[in-house]
């Protein structure tokens, strides 16, 4: 068996793939009706939409096949993307890239595989849509047309889900796209019984920088702020924008103490910033930090509105000392 070799542009295609806020997002329709027709199309048992990431291939739709990842080093489709076209392994046995890979050798069986590239708007080969057969197959040119028909299918697919979820100016998600997968964090935290906590920032004074500078400036410091967000929480806490100068961090398998402490290095952070720009104004906002009860919260959209209250709360308070 040969492990495929990273591509080129690695560190570059991780971040777009990362980006996107796909990976270990629920199951969707929109792709679930994409492996189902190849699947269909091409009378195979396996179809799969797999992005690669740094250590897995991880599935975003999958028929025929009860798992959601596999490790990277096991994966047909991590050759796959190092190709601009589609790789055709008609009987894995037979070449030495696969034959003794642990899912030709056993489970599943693997004899047939064909992988179409799927590629993020900006070029980069996230993963791809690929077939599997466990018997050894031939797949001619209509076949490889077809598929890479579908794949196109795949990528316009996964612009929509970014167009729908993702904020233009800042590249965080918007609220559509932060609730669903606060959602989603919220159930794995209820699920394997780890504390998560919210915060609800929303700018001060942000009308002013309009005002007084224009537009234009109130939207780089939009970006800035969220610059700020973006690089000091981790990478698997969840932050959005959620409107106008409205923003919202989930943390994952964190208490309020330990919330409180990333808040006090975040504050830190955006003072250090107002200080080396010494722009005319300066960010600043007011928070609100809840955490995650399961008798107080239904769900996310109740756990926002405990912490916009909270928030609330903070900024007439601010108010009310400068007046
Ligand atoms: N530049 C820019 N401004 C925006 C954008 N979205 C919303 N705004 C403006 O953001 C401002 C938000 O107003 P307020 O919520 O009153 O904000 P504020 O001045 O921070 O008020 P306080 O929160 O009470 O301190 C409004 O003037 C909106 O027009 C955007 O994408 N870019």
């Amino acid at each position: 068996m040969k492990i495929a070799e990273f591509p080129p542009n690695e560190t570059a295609r991780i971040e777009a793939l990362h980006s996107l806020h796909i990976l270990d997002t629920p199951p969707e329709e929109r792709f679930d009706r994409l492996t189902r027709l190849a699947r269909r199309l091409f009378d195979v048992p396996i179809a799969i939409v797999t992005l690669i990431d740094v250590n897995r291939q991880w599935f975003k739709s999958c028929v025929g096949l009860d798992i959601v990842e596999t490790t990277r080093n096991v994966s047909f489709c991590s050759h796959a993307i190092l190709s601009d076209g589609i790789t055709v392994v008609n009987d894995a046995t037979l070449d030495d890239r696969f034959s003794g890979n642990p899912q030709v050798t056993g489970e599943p069986y693997i004899r047939f595989y064909a992988g179409c590239p799927i590629r993020s708007e900006s070029g980069h080969k996230l993963g791809t849509l690929c077939l599997v057969d466990m018997k050894a197959r031939s797949f001619d040119a209509d076949d490889r047309a077809l598929l890479k028909d579908l794949a196109a299918m795949v990528e316009q697919e996964l612009a929509a889900v970014r167009l729908a979820t993702i904020d233009d100016l800042t590249k965080l998600s918007n609220r559509r796209g932060f609730e669903s997968l606060a959602q989603h964090a919220l159930g794995l935290c209820k699920r394997i019984g780890r504390p998560a906590c919210l915060l609800y920032v929303d700018l001060d004074k942000f009308k002013q920088i309009n005002d007084r500078f224009g537009h234009a400036e109130g939207d780089i410091a939009l970006a800035d702020f969220s610059s700020l967000l973006a690089g000091n929480f981790r990478e698997s806490d969840v932050i959005g924008r959620l409107g106008g100068d409205e923003f919202s961090v989930f943390l994952t398998n964190t208490s309020i103490n330990e919330a409180r402490t990333v808040l006090g290095h975040f504050e830190q952070a955006v003072q250090q910033f107002n200080r080396h720009r010494r722009r005319e104004y300066e960010l600043s906002y007011s928070v609100g930090i809840v955490e995650f009860d399961a008798d107080a919260h239904r769900d996310i959209g109740a756990l926002m509105q405990s912490a916009d209250a909270l928030m609330y709360e903070q900024k007439k308070q601010r108010r009310a000392a400068v007046h």
